[in-house]
């Protein structure tokens, strides 16, 4: 992987056109525009390989891998044909290194890696849809470029608070971006996301600037960790930035859920004060709930980022940390709270690999 990383562009597009090359049915599997997709497999294959002496991390994020496949139509016996062409394209790029080996490791491990999606898609299918269809029935312009949309799934959709999903819009079939769940499970099933459009992102654009009521996405299935621990009442310091505070405020409405007495101090961080769309609904929650508190922060009025004030407000060896925004947020936050004292163990965060593909 350390030959090949410098080189993963290369790589990736000989990876594709082996793929299609020998196998031009599979091309129909994948969406039109390859930018964003062509660099999946090898950021899977590098998160893989980042925790392969953590075996319990690497069979969960493997099975879930597996599971959130279904979403795209991939069959058991499409993973010998993904396979040989990873195979080929690592063996004619990562010449220093390859050898026969080297080869029957990757084999070995190529096996491995896919008999456990494999069989965590068979299990998920006796238990759940491939994907759900969730009709638009609201949708809110909140700020020029960013939308809290709610819709409503075919079939019950069960979650947790902190998680996210797949959606994909009826304009760009095949391409999927993920987005946190907005609240916590509602008594009448609805879901909200929030939507910031980025430049040249095909399916936020979609969903802030045409997306309407009637129009019907589809979702996979909801995945991530960033869930609250309710067996223990410690409390928990949350840090969103950006439209990063659409799972803080779904975490916050679950404490409240569960009404348990637990502190919870809300950081929420934005570039200016229009970026600040949901402070009215965080403020409603502080004044509903005695156990929170929200702080809001602008970078140019408070002349410094989310984490320095997070910092300063510290020390929170105390608290477990929920930390959702921006990659870039994600590590100096982590880096913040590890300072002050707090746990790497107490610190939840989405995978920033998923997060960089969820901006586009
Ligand atoms: N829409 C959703 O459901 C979710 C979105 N996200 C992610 O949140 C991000 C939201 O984007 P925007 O709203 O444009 O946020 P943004 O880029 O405007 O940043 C929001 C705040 O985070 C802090 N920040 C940003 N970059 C930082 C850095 N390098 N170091 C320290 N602090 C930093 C700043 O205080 C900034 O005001 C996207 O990356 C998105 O993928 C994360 C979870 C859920």
């Amino acid at each position: 992987m350390e030959e090949i990383e410098p080189i993963a562009d290369k790589v990736t597009s000989y990876f594709y056109a082996l793929l299609f090359l020998r196998h031009p049915d599979l091309r129909s599997l994948f969406p039109a525009a390859m930018d964003t997709q062509r660099d999946r497999i090898l950021k899977a294959l590098l998160t893989a390989a980042e925790h392969i002496d953590n075996t319990d991390v690497l069979v969960e994020y493997l099975q879930n891998l597996g599971r959130g496949h279904r979403k795209y139509g991939t069959r058991p016996e499409h993973y010998p044909a993904v396979g040989e062409a990873l195979i080929g394209a690592l063996s004619s790029h990562a010449t220093d290194s390859w050898g026969e080996e080297c080869q029957a490791a990757w084999v070995r491990t190529y096996t491995t890696i896919s008999q456990i999606m494999i069989d965590a898609a068979a299990a998920d299918e006796l238990r759940a849809p491939a994907w759900w269809y969730a009709e638009v029935v609201a949708h809110e312009l909140r700020t020029p470029d960013i939308a809290v949309i709610t819709v409503r799934p075919d079939q019950p959709y069960p979650f947790l608070a902190g998680q996210y999903a797949g959606v994909e819009t009826p304009w760009w079939p095949r391409v999927w971006r993920h987005y946190s769940f907005a609240s916590a499970p509602r008594a009448d099933g609805l879901l909200s996301f929030h939507v910031k459009a980025v430049p040249a992102g095909w399916v936020s654009n979609a969903l802030v600037h045409r997306a309407r009521p009637g129009d019907v996405l589809r979702l996979g299935p909801p995945t991530g960790s960033m869930t609250v621990d309710h067996t223990t009442r410690s409390g928990l310091l949350c840090v969103g930035g950006g439209t990063g505070i659409a799972p803080i405020k779904a975490l916050v409405e679950d404490v409240a859920e569960h009404g348990a007495r637990r502190s919870v101090e809300v950081f929420y961080g934005a570039r200016t004060d229009i970026d600040l769309y949901d402070i009215d609904t965080m403020l409603r929650l502080q004044q509903a709930h005695p156990w929170l508190s929200v702080r809001p922060f602008i970078d140019a009025e408070a002349h410094r980022q989310l984490p320095d004030a997070v910092r300063e407000f510290g020390p929170w060896y105390e608290y477990d940390a929920y930390l959702s925004g921006p990659p870039g947020m994600i590590r100096s936050g982590v880096h913040a709270l590890r300072d002050t004292g707090v746990p790497v163990s107490r610190i939840r965060h989405d995978s920033v690999e998923e997060l960089v593909a969820a901006g586009s």
